[in-house]
């Protein structure tokens, strides 16, 4: 049996349903985080939460929960679930209003805690790497939504994401109104050229992932020399190497954008060790379920 955390209570799958008068449903209004469980420890649970409280902040959402009642409920839902390895989807909504946008409307935010088995990308892909495609539409403009909210709003990605599957593609990667590379639907772009490592900063667009952070950590720790740049869709071509990071697809290799091959087609020394690297450290960082 499934368990839901659903405003304070457990629910089946069958029972967990919102209002169709829950502004999130409506209109998009609330927020998110996707959280990964490896071995009993919620990797990265502090980061995860300090951004969804920001992005509460950010959109004048009040969370209904203290930020240790939040974590409470998050052991919580994995004991009752079971879960060691898994992914959590955390989500608070403005919570139910009538059909006017006004969120003065909704008396009380939802949160919702569903937490599942995850499996993403097999091992092959994490060698051979993704085919991706640059896509025409372009990232949310920070003065308009920014990406640093994790919002329910996540047309943007999806749009992006139809012109990936059109394209036959893995994954799509986006520019912002300058042309500047932004991340991908649903993860941060990092290139390698010649031993020197580049992601785009987050102001031109892109959410402040903890993967991201956690790759740029491992850098400075290992002596990988890393820059936070712009750089355009013409540095990514000639890269030699390209990988993606995010909760779900940790770091993934790209082995071709827009019909070039990345260096030799196939995930790169330097992806490589970051990903072992990476993976050295999810069952250590982070909130401890069953101790
Ligand atoms: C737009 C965007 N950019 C970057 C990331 C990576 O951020 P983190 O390193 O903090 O996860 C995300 C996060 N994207 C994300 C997180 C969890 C699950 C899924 C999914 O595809 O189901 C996607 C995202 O949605």
């Amino acid at each position: 049996e499934q368990w839901i955390y659903l405003d304070g209570e457990f629910v089946t799958k069958e029972g967990a349903k919102v209002s169709v008068f829950d502004h999130g449903f409506l209109y998009g209004d609330g927020i998110f985080e996707g959280i990964r469980i490896y071995n009993g420890n919620i990797f990265k649970c502090k980061e995860h939460l300090d951004r969804l409280y920001d992005s509460a902040k950010s959109i004048q959402l009040n969370i209904p929960l203290s930020y240790e009642e939040m974590e409470a409920a998050l052991v919580e839902t994995l004991r009752r679930n079971e879960l060691r390895d898994g992914y959590i989807r955390l989500v608070v909504s403005r919570g139910v209003g009538n059909l006017g946008l006004d969120p003065n409307r909704c008396p009380k935010a939802s949160v919702i805690i569903i937490a599942e088995q995850l499996a993403i990308y097999s091992e092959e892909a994490y060698k051979t790497g993704l085919k991706t495609v640059s896509v025409s539409t372009r990232r949310n403009i920070p003065d308009a939504l920014n990406p640093k909210i994790k919002s329910l709003n996540y047309l943007n990605n999806i749009l992006v994401k139809i012109q990936s599957n059109l394209a036959g593609a893995g994954e799509a990667i986006m520019m912002n109104a300058q042309g500047y590379v932004t991340e991908g639907s649903g993860d941060n772009i990092f290139i390698v050229k010649r031993g020197v490592i580049t992601t785009p900063p987050c102001y031109l667009g892109a959410l402040e992932g903890i993967t991201r952070q956690a790759i740029i950590e491992i850098c400075e720790r290992i002596g990988y020399k890393l820059k936070e740049e712009p750089f355009t869709l013409h540095d990514v071509y000639i890269a030699d190497e390209v990988f993606l990071t995010g909760t779900a697809a940790e770091v993934i290799a790209v082995r071709e954008v827009d019909g070039r091959i990345i260096g030799e087609g196939h995930a790169g020394p330097i992806t490589l060790r970051l990903l072992d690297e990476f993976r050295s450290i999810v069952d250590k960082d982070g909130l401890k379920v069953w101790e």
